[in-house]
């Protein structure tokens, strides 16, 4: 059985006070048995965050990390610093990084491979623009970024990593994949990872993201190979989060 993950990435929005009160709303919140809550906020809110989630179940996330550990990186942070916070995931390869600050898929891996050498689990996000899909490219570019990663991966560091399918025409736009275009780009995913390793490619989690909100998360996460949600825009509204994250149970 895969453990469902519900990951809010705040992306550079929040505040002390939205930290604060998503502590306040998650130590009460009832949420559904088995299911993993991380939040994701920007890197000068992880302290506030850590001491704000200490009575809640919510996991922390980070949205980057630096591929080296220390040195003359003006303006970055590293895994090791990020796991002074107690940060458990960390997101890799988001559209807007690929596009906004050319992460490639070199920079991808390496950022990967960071992330794993001191005991994070990296998100990996991968997804088409429309270009792309109204080309009928989507599972060829999805499957490149993926198998980029991956395919470079030992079996144990392919264990550890989650992917994240956004397709990028779906990001901050309010039009959603539909439940079978995004469950068809996971089924791609899992199959091209059964090649490698059945047993690996049952275990991986797949998470869908791109306008995920309290409407439409329920029958997106009842697809067989969805396994959760990496959620933006309706990350940033704690009653938005808790019903998305209510309706993975
Ligand atoms: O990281 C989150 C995704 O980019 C989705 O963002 P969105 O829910 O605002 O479309």
């Amino acid at each position: 059985m895969r453990t469902p993950l519900l990951a809010g990435n705040w992306k550079m929005n929040g505040s002390v006070e939205l930290v604060e009160a998503f502590g306040r709303a998650f130590a009460e919140a009832e949420l559904p048995e088995g299911v993993e809550v991380a939040v994701f906020p920007p890197f000068p809110y992880l302290h506030a965050a850590q001491n704000a989630f200490a009575d809640t179940s919510l996991l922390l996330g980070a949205q980057s990390l630096n591929p080296v550990h220390s040195g003359a990186h003006t303006g970055e942070v590293s895994g090791n610093m990020l796991c002074e916070f107690g940060v458990r995931y960390v997101l890799v390869g988001h559209s807007e990084r690929r596009q906004l600050y050319r992460e490639g898929d070199e920079e991808v891996f390496s950022r990967v491979l960071a992330a794993l050498s001191v005991g994070l689990t990296p998100v990996l996000c991968v997804g088409e623009s429309l270009e792309e899909r109204d080309a009928g490219r989507t599972m060829e570019v999805v499957l490149r970024q993926v198998g980029f990663v991956m395919s470079r991966l030992e079996p144990e560091q392919r264990a550890c990593v989650v992917i994240a399918y956004e397709p990028v025409w779906a990001i901050g736009t309010g039009r959603t994949a539909t439940p079978a275009q995004a469950q068809e780009v996971m089924a791609g995913i899992r199959d091209y990872q059964a090649s490698y390793n059945r047993e690996l490619a049952e275990g991986l989690r797949l998470l869908y993201g791109g306008s995920m909100n309290a409407g439409n998360a329920g029958e997106l996460l009842a697809q067989p190979d969805i396994d959760g949600g990496l959620v933006g825009g309706a990350s940033l509204k704690v009653d938005d989060f808790l019903a998305i994250c209510q309706s993975a149970g």
